[in-house]
């Protein structure tokens, strides 16, 4: 098994991107998949005996990088219309080795995830990604995954590309989660269901539960208990999964970037179709809510497990926000969005506690700084999150272009912005908007921006 010497782009080449204020937004939108219930509904099915029917699956460049491993190890996975999957999957230990490099391209939750799959099996894999990838931290899985036996030799600093050597049996553990991350405990969980007796692991702040639900769903032994310590989350191996039928709900992610479109822009009225409302990702709504933001709930359902509801959002003026960082794990993805909308609220938002942000596609706080500075916006970096000087709804200055640094948030971010500004904003790079949410430009469109 040979890695690339050097971490490669998924995005040959740049897609330069010019968005204008157009006026109110109105009509609905149906958001995409979510992505971190379609990795686990690809992982998790991999592993079951028997084929697994998924429908609503993101198909965006980071869970087809998750696809094609499961593959790579030889499941069955099969697109059998838009979103609509079936997986037949090789059953708890039956993982095979991959015979070339797992390209994770731009996706942290596909390599985090998966090693903690590969970490159990008697396989060696190698992990390679983009340069954004190839820049982030993987030593908060290395520890705890060596600890239950795994060889991992990542390139220096922890990072991709790196192999992991894995041991059966592996050794169960119990782990108090240093970080407040999903992806660390998934991993150390997904380690845990090829491992013979108890996993546990111990999340003092609580992180979206999505693999808790889905591999109680899927049959494994699995309990949650709350304690003064934490969630304390064990699970029992050796599992045997059941194949299931799984319908992915839309994603609180992804309709963060409407909700606030709509907010910001006056005379906006738009509902968004189908939104995951798992209360561990939920945080942003919230948020917009405390700030004054008009978000009302119509239709709450339940959809494959999770709460579900349709946001009818409408524009508001906002007031400038101050959010606990105990709930930054519930909207740790939408903190760039939530700038933005601070950036036209009435008074000064401080948002500190969020130090992950420097450690995602791209250090999110000093990316949204120098764009929302190019755009008119006084702002103070903090070494854990930044403090925004609110416009009162004064439109940005527009500008550019700004650097998304292979980041689809940043890039969807400062697009959101762009609606609001009294001159164009422009965008470096769209590309990597593809790896969560590849129709976002066209959708909106149909609520009727110029981009
Ligand atoms: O488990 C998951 O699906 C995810 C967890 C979060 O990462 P961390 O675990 O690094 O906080 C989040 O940022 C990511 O987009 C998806
Ligand atoms: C952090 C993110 O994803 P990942 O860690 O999977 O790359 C994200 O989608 O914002």
């Amino acid at each position: 098994m040979s890695a690339p010497s050097s971490p490669h782009s998924s995005h040959a080449a740049a897609q330069p991107l010019s968005i204008r204020a157009s006026g109110p937004l109105r009509g609905e939108v149906a958001v995409p998949g979510d992505k971190s219930i379609s990795h686990r509904s690809l992982m998790l099915s991999a592993l079951a005996v028997g084929t697994s029917q998924i429908s609503g699956l993101l198909e965006g460049e980071d869970v087809i990088a998750t696809a094609a491993a499961v593959r790579a190890m030889g499941a069955q996975a099969e697109r059998l219309g838009p979103g609509e999957w079936r997986v037949s999957g090789v059953g708890v230990g039956g993982l095979l080795q991959p015979t070339q490099a797992l390209d994770m391209g731009n996706s942290g939750t596909s390599t985090r995830l998966l090693m903690g799959l590969v970490a159990s099996h008697p396989i060696t894999a190698t992990f390679v990604g983009d340069a954004s990838l190839s820049g982030r931290p993987m030593g908060r899985v290395i520890a705890p995954l060596s600890d239950m036996g795994a060889d991992i030799t990542p390139a220096p600093g922890g990072r991709l590309p790196l192999t992991v050597r894995g041991l059966y049996p592996a050794v169960p553990i119990r782990y108090t989660l240093p970080v407040a991350s999903a992806q660390v405990k998934s991993a150390i969980l997904l380690a845990g269901l090829n491992t013979p007796g108890t996993t546990t692991v111990i999340e003092p702040v609580p992180t979206r539960d999505h693999s808790e639900r889905m591999l109680a769903g899927f049959g494994a032994q699995l309990t949650v208990e709350p304690t003064p310590e934490g969630r304390v989350i064990m699970l029992t191996g050796e599992a045997e999964l059941k194949p299931q039928t799984i319908v992915v709900p839309g994603d609180p992610s992804s309709a963060a970037f409407f909700a606030v479109a709509a907010t910001i822009v006056p005379g906006s009225d738009i509902t968004i179709l189908n939104v995951g409302l798992n209360p561990t990702r939920s945080g942003l709504f919230a948020a917009l809510r405390a700030m004054g933001a008009d978000i009302e709930e119509v239709s709450p359902r339940t959809v494959g497990g999770e709460p579900v509801a349709d946001l009818r959002v409408r524009h508001a003026r906002l007031t400038a926000c101050d959010p606990d960082p105990a709930a930054a794990p519930s909207m740790i993805d939408e903190f760039p969005v939530l700038f933005v909308a601070a950036a036209l609220a009435k008074g000064t938002s401080r948002i500190a506690g969020i130090e992950e942000m420097r450690v995602k596609e791209s250090d999110r706080i000093a990316t949204m700084a120098a764009g929302l500075t190019a755009i008119g916006v006084s702002v103070e970096e903090l070494p854990d999150g930044l403090v925004v000087h609110g416009r009162d709804g004064e439109p940005f200055a527009g500008g550019g272009p700004i650097a998304t640094r292979l980041d689809h948030r940043i890039a969807m971010s400062f697009a959101v912005a762009g609606l609001h500004a009294s001159a164009p904003v422009e965008i470096d790079d769209a590309a990597p908007i593809a790896t969560s949410f590849p129709n976002f430009l066209p959708l909106l469109r149909t609520v009727g921006a110029a981009c």
